[in-house]
C-alpha cells in the first residue's frame, strides 16, 4: 500500500497511542515526533519555524517510504496549517482530545485543522479506532489526493 498518514493533535491527545496501534495494523513505517526530534531533528526547538522544518523532514521521509511502495504513519502535534501543509499527508487524522491539565500556551497556539480526513474524538477506544481506520485505509486510492493544492511553505 502507498500511503502517507499524519496523526496530529494537542500534546497528550493520544496521537502516539493511536499511531502505534494503526501502524501495526497497516504494517507501516512509523515516525514518532518525539523520537524524530531526538535523532533526525536534533537541535530544532518549538518555534513555529522549527516546527515547520520538523514537519517537512518527517514528510520527506514518509515520501521515501511511500515511493518505495510502503505505508508511512507520522505523529506530530502540527499545531498550525503551515505545519500540516509541510507534511503534505495523503490522509490526515485529527485526534481531537484535550487533556484535563493541558498547558494553556499549547492550546492557544493550536489551530484546529480546516481540512481533515478523519476526526477521532476523545471518547471511545483508540484500539477500536485503529481497527476501523486500518480496515478503511487500504481501500483508499492514493491518486485521489485532497492535499495537492497545499503549498509547500518556502
Ligand atoms: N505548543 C507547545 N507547547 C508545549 N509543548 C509543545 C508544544 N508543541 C509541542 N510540544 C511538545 O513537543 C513535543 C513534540 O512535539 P512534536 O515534535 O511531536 O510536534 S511538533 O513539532 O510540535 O509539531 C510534544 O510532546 P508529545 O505531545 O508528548 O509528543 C510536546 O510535549
Ligand atoms: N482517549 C483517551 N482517553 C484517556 N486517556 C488517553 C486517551 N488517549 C490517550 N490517553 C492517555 O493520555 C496519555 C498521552 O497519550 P499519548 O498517546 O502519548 O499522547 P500524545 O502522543 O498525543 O502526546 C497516555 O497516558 C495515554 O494513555
Amino acid at each position: 500500500m502507498f500511503l502517507k498518514v499524519l496523526i496530529m493533535g494537542l500534546p497528550g491527545a493520544g496521537r502516539t497511542s493511536l499511531a502505534r496501534a494503526l501502524s501495526q495494523r497497516l504494517d507501516a513505517v512509523y515516525f514518532n515526533g518525539d523520537e524524530f526530534r531526538a535523532n533526525i531533528a536534533r537541535g530544532l526547538g518549538l518555534s513555529l519555524e522549527d516546527q515547520v522544518e520538523q514537519a517537512r523532514r518527517i514528510g520527506w521521509l514518509c515520501n521515501c517510504v511511500s515511493e518505495a511502495g510502503g505505508a508511512a504513519v507520522a505523529d506530530l502535534v502540527c499545531p498550525t496549517e503551515e505545519t500540516r501543509a509541510a507534511v503534505q499527508p495523503d490522509f490526515l487524522i485529527w485526534v481531537d482530545r484535550v487533556e484535563p491539565d493541558q498547558d494553556e500556551d499549547a492550546v492557544a497556539l493550536f489551530t484546529p485543522p480546516a481540512q481533515y480526513d478523519l476526526r477521532v474524538p476523545g471518547d471511545g477506544s483508540l484500539e477500536v479506532w485503529a481497527d476501523n481506520i486500518g480496515a478503511l485505509l487500504p481501500q483508499r486510492d492514493r491518486n485521489k489526493r485532497r492535499w495537492d493544492s497545499w503549498r509547500t511553505p518556502g
